[in-house]
């Protein structure tokens, strides 16, 4: 085991990856003052939106009019997913700090998520990598399935080695390890990283957890003892992918932030007001949040 991390960054995914599947509609001015109570909380990096085809997530169509209504804060990166040239080229007007692509460890979820082959995704990543790097712009990749997919099932360790060489290959700065139908343990969680590590170093991964069998806080905890130290996770637990039916939302951000401060970890977020944003998103969404902790802290405070 490693030591652990004194401070660990995470990145709020809620906004987009949260929001992406919700069927009813979701304001514009809603997400902007998701976004605004999120980096009020001590949020550094959010993930606001994605430049993909309105037709495959109608609730990203919004991409520009919510990015040009961030007030944005000085010291907080906003990223934007990008799976393609035409994506990214969309997304240059609204000023992303950073991009991300994604790619999937198993080829039926690419075939399904992005309608491609993972060689062919990384063909069309190439350029949108290269073009990001000359403007100055950050580079994230997202790797999908590296643990078990909607379609195959469970997911080899080589084929995530295989994915993240690629990444690697085209320029991808950072790779985000997920477990897109939360189906991780922490030991195949940790055996994805390790795969993921023969390419990039720990400092260049970031953990992306779904909670769908309630395993998300454990494989947190078993990717921070192998000294990761950056995380994805989505307010309220707020989420799912359109292409992973059944999966539900990331790990609530309240509940890693719990964990964190708990083991004496510094995020520089402030819990209390991270939940008044949960507790924000949900009563707009119609529904309770899915974050443990913030059901506790919101019962505590009522009583
Ligand atoms: C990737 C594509 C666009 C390929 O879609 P395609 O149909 O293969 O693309 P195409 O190049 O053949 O173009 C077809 C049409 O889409 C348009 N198009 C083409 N590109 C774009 C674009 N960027 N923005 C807007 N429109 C676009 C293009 O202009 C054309 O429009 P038409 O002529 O028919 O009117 C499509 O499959 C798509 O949008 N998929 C949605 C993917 C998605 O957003 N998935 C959810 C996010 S991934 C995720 O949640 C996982 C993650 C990251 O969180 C990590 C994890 O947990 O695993």
């Amino acid at each position: 085991m490693n030591p652990l991390p004194h401070r660990v960054k995470l990145v709020d995914v809620g906004p987009r990856d949260g929001l992406q599947n919700e069927k009813q509609p979701v304001p514009a001015a809603v997400k902007i003052e998701l976004v605004h109570r999120l980096q009020d909380a001590g949020l550094k990096e959010i993930e606001v939106t994605s430049y993909v085809s309105p037709k495959w997530v109608p609730q990203m169509a919004d991409n520009h009019e919510v990015m040009q209504g961030i007030q944005r804060r000085q010291g907080v990166r906003y990223s934007v997913l990008t799976p393609n040239l035409k994506g990214f080229e969309a997304s240059l007007a609204d000023r992303p700090d950073e991009i991300v692509v994604f790619g999937a460890a198993s080829e039926a979820f690419s075939q399904k998520n992005i309608n491609c082959s993972i060689a062919e995704s990384i063909e069309r990543f190439a350029p949108v990598v290269e073009a990001a790097k000359a403007k100055g712009i950050a580079v994230r990749g997202a790797m999908s399935c590296t643990v078990g997919c909607p379609y195959e099932g469970d997911v080899p360790p080589s084929r995530v080695e295989y994915l993240a060489g690629l990444m690697k290959g085209i320029g991808v700065e950072h790779v985000g390890v997920a477990d897109t139908i939360g189906v991780g343990t922490p030991k195949k969680v940790q055996a994805a990283f390790d795969a993921t590590l023969k390419h990039y170093d720990i400092d260049s991964v970031s953990g992306h957890f779904h909670d769908t069998y309630g395993q998300a806080v454990g494989n947190t905890l078993a990717a921070l003892e192998m000294g990761v130290w950056q995380f994805d996770a989505s307010v309220a637990g707020l989420g799912g992918c359109p292409y992973a039916k059944g999966a539900t939302g990331n790990v609530a951000t309240e509940d890693v932030v719990y964990l964190l401060h708990g083991m004496g970890i510094d995020t520089g977020i402030d819990l209390d007001a991270l939940i008044d944003a949960g507790a924000y998103i949900s009563e707009q969404l119609g529904r309770p949040t899915n974050s443990r902790v913030a059901r506790a802290v919101l019962a505590k405070r009522k009583a």
